[in-house]
This record gives C-alpha cells, sequence and structure tokens, in this order.
C-alpha cells in the first residue's frame, strides 16, 4: 500500500510538472522576445548611427569642418562597435569583454548584452537568425567602405579634393547599399520575432491545453474513484448492518450467555441469556466492570465455575475466554461465554452414580467396591497404618425364595438385605453388591477381633430379618468369608479371591456361619486349587483351548463297522496339553460340563462333517448336560450349522448320569433317535442294579465297564459278568463294547463271547484329530481283516 506521501507525491508531481513547464516556456518566450527586441533595438542604433555617419559626412563634404568628420566618426563608431562585437562573438574563444565593449558601443543597453550574446551563440543557425546575421555581415563590407571613404575624405586636404561628386557619388553608392541591407536586417529580426512569438504562443497554448486535459483527466478520474469509493462504501456500510444484525441476532439467540468487555475490562455488549443469567437488564450491565456484574466462585483457572446472579442465585456455569484484538493486533477486550451448565453436571453426577452403584440396591456396585477396596490395600502397602477386615457374604438358600415367590421377592429381599447391612454398619465401611445374591463390606479401622464381631452381628441381623411377601414369610441365613488385612497384604484380586473362598467354605460348612480365612487353612487350598482350575477352564473355553482326539472302536464280527469316540483334552496357555483328569472333574463340580459337552459337540459335528461318508463318531455327554434341557436345540442348530449327518452321531452317556435323571436321560436319548442319532450307555455295569434301568434306557450300545474287561482272562466272575451283560444286551436288543481291551487274548476272549466291538489300547490308543483321520484312512479295512 502506497503512503500518504507517496499519494500526495503522485497527484502534486503532474501539476507542479505542468506549472513548471508551463513557466519555463514563459520564461523562455518572454527572454527570447527581450533579446530579439534588443537586436531590434540594436538594429535601430545601428541604423541612426550608419544613417548619421552618412550624413554627417556629406556634410563634411561640404563644410570640411573637422567637428562634423568627428560626429561622422562617432556616429559610424556605432554600427562599427556592432561589427567586432559580433566577429569576436565568431571566434572560437571569444574575448567577452571585447564583445560587452562592442555591443555598448553599438548603444545597447548593457542589461541586454548576455540575452543577445546567447541568442547570437545559440541560434545563428538558425533559418531565421542566419538571415539576419547574413543581412548584418553583408553591410560590414559597406560600412569599413565608408569609413575609409571618410578617412580618405578627410586625409584629403579639401583643396585637393577631387570633384566632390566622386566622394559623394561613393558615399551615396555606399548609403544605397546599406540602406536595403539595415532594412533586411531588420525585416528578417521582426520576421523571427514574429514567428518566435507564433512559436511560443504555440508551445503555450499546447502547454496549457496539456495542463487542462491532464487537469481534466486527473479531476475526472479523481471524481470515479470517489464515486467508486462513495459506492464501496454504501456497500460495505450494507454489509456491515447485515453483519452487525447477523452477529446481534446470532448472539441474541444463542443459549449461552455472551458477554464483552473493553479494554478496561468494562462490559460493552451482553445477549438476553447474559441478562438473565447475571440477573440485571442489559442497560445496568453494559459500562459497569467485569468482575462486579459478574461473580463467579471456583478454582482459578479452572472452567467449571458457579457464577452468583444479582439476586443471589448460585448457577454452575462453564467459562470460555477470548481475546478481541485491533487490527493492529492490540488487545481491546475480551468475550465471554457462560454456558449454564447445570443439566450437564446434574447428567455427569447421574452418570458417574449410576456407573459406582448398582441399580437394585442403590449400595455401591462391585466395580466401586473393588475401587474403594484397592485403594486401602494400596494405602497398606504403601506402609499406612490400621486394621481393615473384607467380608464376602453369600445369602443362604436365596434361590428357594425366587423359585418360591417369583424374582420380585427376590429382588426385594436383596433391597431390604442392603438396607440391612447399611443400618448394622457404620458410615466409613464400604457395603457393595458383588453380584445375585452377594454382598461384599470393608470393615476400616476395625481391629481383628471386632471384625469377628461385627461379622457375627451381620449374620445374626440377617438371620433377624423376617422377609414378608404376600402370605408367605421366610427366614434366611448368610455364609460369611472373613479376611483381615493389617500391613502390606495382598493385591486385590488375591484379597477378594481369599474372601470368596472362605465364604464357599462357610457354605460347605453348613451355611448360616462365618469363615475366618487362613493362608494355611488347607480345606481352603483345595478349594482354592479346584477355584484355580474352574478359571482355566474357563478361560480355555473363552479362547478355545480345548482340542479333539479320536479312539477307535473297532468291530469284532465280520460286517461290523468301526467307529471312534470323541476325547477332549485342554491346552495351557504355551499350548502344553492337560489329561482329563486334570480339569473334568472339576468341571463336573463347578457345573462347567454343559458348556464343555457343548464346545465339544460343535468341533466335532463340524470335523464329522469333513469326513468320508459313513464315519461314524462317539460323543460324551456329561450327566448335567443329560438335564440341559436346551441341549437338543443346540444339537440341531449345529447340525443346521454343519451340516453333518445324525445318523453317523452317537451319543456316550454314562450309566450313573442317566440313572441320576433317568426320566430326563429317556426323553432326550428318544428325541435324538427319533432324528437319527444312536446312544451308547457307557460304563455299564459299575451301577449297583445296572440291569434293571437298561430296560428303561432305549440305547442302542451298551459299552461294558473297562474293570470287568481286565479280568475276563483270569476271573471266572469277571467272565460270567462280561458274558451276562453281553447276552442280556443282546437279547434286549443291543450291541456290546467292550472298554480298555489291551491284550490279543482279550480281544479273542471277547470275540469268542460274542462281543460286537472292542476299544482301548490294544485296538488304539486316542489319536489327535488329524493323526488320526491319516491313520484310519489307511488302515480302516486291514484293521477288520487283522481282528478277524
Ligand atoms: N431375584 C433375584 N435373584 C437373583 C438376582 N441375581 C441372582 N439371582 C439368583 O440368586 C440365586 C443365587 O443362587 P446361589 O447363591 O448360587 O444359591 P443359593 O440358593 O443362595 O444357595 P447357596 O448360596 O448355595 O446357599 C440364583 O438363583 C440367581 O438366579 C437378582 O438380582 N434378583
Amino acid at each position: 500500500m502506497r503512503s500518504s506521501q507517496e499519494r500526495y507525491i503522485a497527484v502534486v508531481l503532474p501539476f507542479a510538472l505542468a506549472v513548471a513547464a508551463l513557466t519555463l516556456v514563459a520564461v523562455l518566450s518572454v527572454s527570447i522576445m527581450s533579446m530579439l527586441r534588443a537586436y531590434v533595438a540594436g538594429e535601430s542604433h545601428w541604423s541612426k548611427g550608419q544613417k548619421a555617419a552618412i550624413a554627417t559626412l556629406q556634410r563634411y563634404l561640404v563644410t570640411a569642418d573637422e567637428q562634423d568628420f568627428q560626429q561622422f566618426r562617432n556616429e559610424l563608431a556605432v554600427p562599427l562597435s556592432d561589427l567586432s562585437a559580433r566577429r569576436e562573438m565568431d571566434k572560437d574563444q571569444p574575448d567577452w569583454e571585447l564583445v560587452r565593449t562592442g555591443f555598448l558601443g553599438g548603444r545597447n543597453a548593457e542589461e541586454d548584452i548576455g540575452g543577445m550574446v546567447w541568442l547570437y551563440r545559440n541560434f545563428k543557425q538558425v533559418p531565421l537568425m542566419a538571415r539576419a546575421i547574413a543581412y548584418w555581415k553583408h553591410s560590414d563590407e559597406h560600412l569599413l567602405r565608408l569609413r575609409d571613404l571618410g578617412e580618405r575624405l578627410h586625409a584629403t586636404p579639401h583643396a585637393a579634393r577631387p570633384a566632390q561628386d566622386v566622394f559623394l557619388l561613393e558615399l551615396q553608392e555606399i548609403d544605397r547599399r546599406l540602406s536595403p541591407l539595415a532594412l533586411g536586417f531588420a525585416s528578417a529580426i521582426n520576421e523571427a520575432a514574429r514567428q518566435v512569438t507564433h512559436a511560443l504562443l504555440g508551445v503555450l497554448v499546447l502547454s496549457a491545453a496539456l495542463l487542462a486535459w491532464s487537469c481534466h483527466s486527473y479531476l475526472r478520474r479523481a471524481f470515479l474513484r470517489r464515486e467508486r469509493l462513495l459506492l464501496q462504501l454504501q456497500q460495505s456500510q450494507a454489509e456491515a448492518f447485515a453483519e452487525k444484525e447477523l452477529v446481534q441476532v446470532t448472539l441474541g439467540s444463542i443459549a449461552d450467555a455472551v458477554i464483552t468487555t473493553d479494554q478496561e475490562q468494562r462490559v460493552s455488549y451482553c445477549n438476553r441469556n447474559a441478562e438473565q443469567m447475571l440477573g440485571l437488564p442489559s442497560d445496568m450491565l453494559v459500562g459497569r466492570p467485569l468482575d462486579e456484574v459478574c461473580r463467579l466462585q471456583g478454582a482459578e483457572g479452572s472452567v467449571h465455575l458457579h457464577l452468583q446472579s444479582a439476586d443471589g442465585r448460585q448457577l454452575p456455569v462453564d467459562r470460555s475466554l477470548a481475546p478481541i484484538h485491533a487490527p493492529d493486533g492490540q488487545a481491546i477486550g475480551q468475550v465471554i461465554v457462560l454456558h449454564d451448565a447445570s443439566e450437564a453436571r446434574r447428567h455427569a453426577a447421574q452418570l458417574s452414580y449410576q456407573a459406582t452403584h448398582d441399580e437394585l440396591t442403590d449400595i455401591l456396585n462391585r466395580r466401586e467396591f473393588e475401587r474403594r477396596l484397592c485403594e486401602l490395600l494400596a494405602g497398606l502397602q504403601e506402609g499406612r497404618q490400621g486394621e481393615h477386615a473384607v467380608l464376602y457374604l453369600d445369602l443362604d438358600r436365596f434361590k428357594v425364595i425366587n423359585d418360591t415367590s417369583g424374582h420380585a421377592a427376590g429382588d426385594e429381599l436383596i433391597r431390604q438385605v442392603s438396607q440391612l447391612l447399611q443400618a448394622t454398619l457404620r458410615e466409613r465401611d464400604i457395603v457393595g453388591r458383588l453380584g445375585g445374591d452377594e454382598f461384599g463390606i470393608v470393615l476400616t479401622q476395625c481391629s481383628h477381633s471386632d471384625a469377628l464381631h461385627v461379622a457375627e452381628k451381620v449374620r445374626q441381623a440377617v438371620v433377624d430379618l423376617r422377609f414378608l411377601w404376600g402370605v408367605r414369610s421366610y427366614r434366611i441365613g448368610v455364609s460369611i468369608g472373613v479376611v483381615l488385612l493389617a500391613g502390606r497384604q495382598g493385591n486385590l484380586k488375591e484379597v477378594m479371591k481369599s474372601a470368596d473362598a472362605a465364604c464357599y467354605m462357610a457354605k460347605e460348612k453348613g451355611r448360616n456361619r462365618i469363615h475366618l480365612y487362613s493362608d494355611d487353612d488347607a480345606e481352603l487350598s483345595v478349594r482354592q486349587t479346584e477355584m484355580e482350575a474352574v478359571s482355566r477352564i474357563r478361560a480355555a473355553l473363552e479362547h478355545d483351548r480345548f482340542c479333539l482326539y479320536l479312539q477307535t472302536i473297532a468291530p469284532l464280527k465280520p460286517g461290523g463297522q468301526a467307529h471312534a469316540e470323541v476325547l477332549v483334552r485342554m491346552l495351557d496357555e504355551q499350548g502344553g496339553l492337560i489329561p482329563p483328569m486334570a480339569f473334568i472333574p472339576a468341571a463336573e463340580r463347578y457345573d462347567l460340563m454343559p458348556l464343555l459337552d457343548r464346545w465339544v459337540i460343535r468341533h466335532a459335528f463340524a470335523a464329522l462333517a469333513q469326513q468320508p461318508p459313513g464315519t461314524s463318531w462317539a460323543i460324551n455327554l456329561s450327566g448335567a448336560s443329560v438335564c440341559d434341557e436346551g441341549l437338543l436345540e443346540y444339537v440341531l442348530a449345529q447340525q443346521r450349522a454343519c451340516g453333518v449327518a445324525l445318523e453317523n452321531v452317537c451319543f456316550e452317556i454314562t450309566e450313573t448320569a442317566a440313572v441320576g435323571n433317568l426320566a430326563q436321560a429317556a426323553a432326550l436319548i428318544q428325541n435324538l433317535q427319533t432324528l437319527g442319532c444312536r446312544f451308547a450307555l457307557d460304563d455299564f455295569g459299575a451301577g449297583m442294579s445296572s440291569f434293571a434301568y437298561l430296560k428303561h434306557l432305549p440305547v442302542d450300545y451298551v459299552k461294558i465297564d473297562g474293570s470287568f474287561i481286565r479280568g475276563i482272562l483270569h476271573s471266572p466272575t469277571e467272565r460270567a459278568m462280561v458274558e451276562s451283560i453281553n447276552q442280556i444286551a443282546h437279547v434286549m436288543g443291543k450291541q456290546t463294547i467292550a472298554e480298555f481291551v489291551e491284550a490279543e487274548a482279550e480281544l479273542a476272549c471277547l470275540r469268542a463271547m460274542g462281543v460286537d466291538y472292542a476299544q482301548g489300547y490294544g485296538v488304539g490308543r486316542p489319536q489327535p484329530l488329524s493323526e488320526w483321520q491319516a491313520a484310519n484312512k489307511a488302515a480302516k479295512t486291514t484293521q477288520i481283516d487283522a481282528l478277524s
């Protein structure tokens, strides 16, 4: 952008130049005119001198008066002086004094001489000037002749002069010559003056026209520019107005309070919401110091503040500040935006409450309970002093209330127990619902002896609670595990595990009692080992860390079809095999078998669907799965998912599982048989009254318990048992499978008895699925041949 000085120069300079040019032209014109006028005046003196010289010489010719002759000389000196001045000027290096003396002698004014010299020197080549000078130069010869004639006449004595006529004639002849030259010079000079006058007049007119034209175009441009600026201004004004209007409407309609201040922190604007929040109208706010009208409380620098309005109300607000800057960057105020945070903070408080409290009981949830316990343990780790205790509570036979009076009754009881616990305990104790009918209590700063008393007080309070639901009245008990905390002691996981195990022990020992955890409690350690196994099984289920093994069941009669039993192995985190005995008992005790059975069904079905047609596998079902009402649907869903032929699936259930759940087992067997599945009764003979049940169980195969097979070669009783099982099964239309067959002799004996199939190391060891697949492909037929 040009500075104002530059703009001023840009405007003024053309005019200054035009005026200077005009002035120059005017000065030049006047000077040249005055120089020409000097030459005209000089010519007049020259002519007068020349004329007077001729006249006085003529008179001298008659009078011979010396005075006349002197006058002649004086008069002639005028043109001759001009001549000498001119001749001096024509030299390369003129003597200016001689020039000046010459022109002065020509009766020229002293002040004109400079201009005359300048004009002569600079314009002698210019045609008009050159013409005048030519006349002037032509006169030289005649002037000099006149001088000579005069001198000659003077030198000739009067008497000796020739006839007067000779001189007179010569004089007249000179006069005749000089007169036209003088006239020519004068007219040339006048012509020059005229032409110069015209030319300068033209230049002047042109310059004036030029000046007028540039004035006109400048003014026109300036006028147009002004018009344009005016127009822009009007637009800009309209835009500014619209923008201001938009800002005002926007600020007025936003839900936050907007306040602007000036440099002195005085309110310069506030919108409608600001008026409401601050409790004063705008005209009472504008101009007042911000601190006076907007009183905020809260930590310095915090955006979460409380605003105290003029009428004393406290409003939670979030504040944001933004400085306002002038175009030069200087801060000229700020914008303060206050957001009414009541709703947001209420919502946040509610969310935080929900995240930390149990929905049903309003006491702490498990996560918050554990977080607080964790804090306490961290304090102990850091060396903080104090004795505390953790109580793990599980209501006894709570299920009964749910089952007899419904879930709503159970919920109500859980609520009442929560209130009871809170009422029984001190403020500073931590009470939370850990899930279901389990509660956790941390007795903070409570001596160990007191802790056991408090636990007992809690137990008693629960026992004393008479829960009424409709016409029914219930009394419940609670089993409590207690872990005493002091000094550096374990992490949260360990403490909770110990409390849980202690609670379990309280249950095991007959319920409604307190069990104090101690590290060297043998029963507890068994329980903890089992619980660890349970968590390992759960993790393995979650991460699919199981694999399938297969053990061949070979036919002992020609034409019989080989099949195989599916066995499951667990993998540890490193992929190592965990034998069934290390996890099946724990899975059975902690109700994980249905999950495990489902895992096997899903994977075995998928693998079997990929086998050659006619391949048949037996899958074990635990007692718990026999009672699993959803099992049938699960089997169907898996069949649909992988398309396995159910005719190739045989389920094995143990005799004890079947007998323990006879009705469910019979129903399940029938339902699955209808779909094409077959059934085998596993470990047959192990039970006390196996035969009595066999007729109620419509199985296809009976698997003779391995304990009998081991004795068939040496014990007549065992052999008789196997024979009778085999016979009775055949009579009932079932096929038999001998388990744990190891020796060739056993095989021969079983074949002789007419047992249909054999399974055991003597037939084939359990193999991983892939190995079994490869081996079975090749050996499928030869194995049968070898056995026959
Ligand atoms: N009404 C209700 N029942 C629940 C809730 N959460 C879990 N349960 C039930 O509470 C019962 C807890 O059973 P358990 O603690 O295993 O058994 P119990 O009947 O108390 O018997 P023991 O603990 O062995 O003495 C289960 O039947 C759950 O379905 C709940 O929020 N409301």
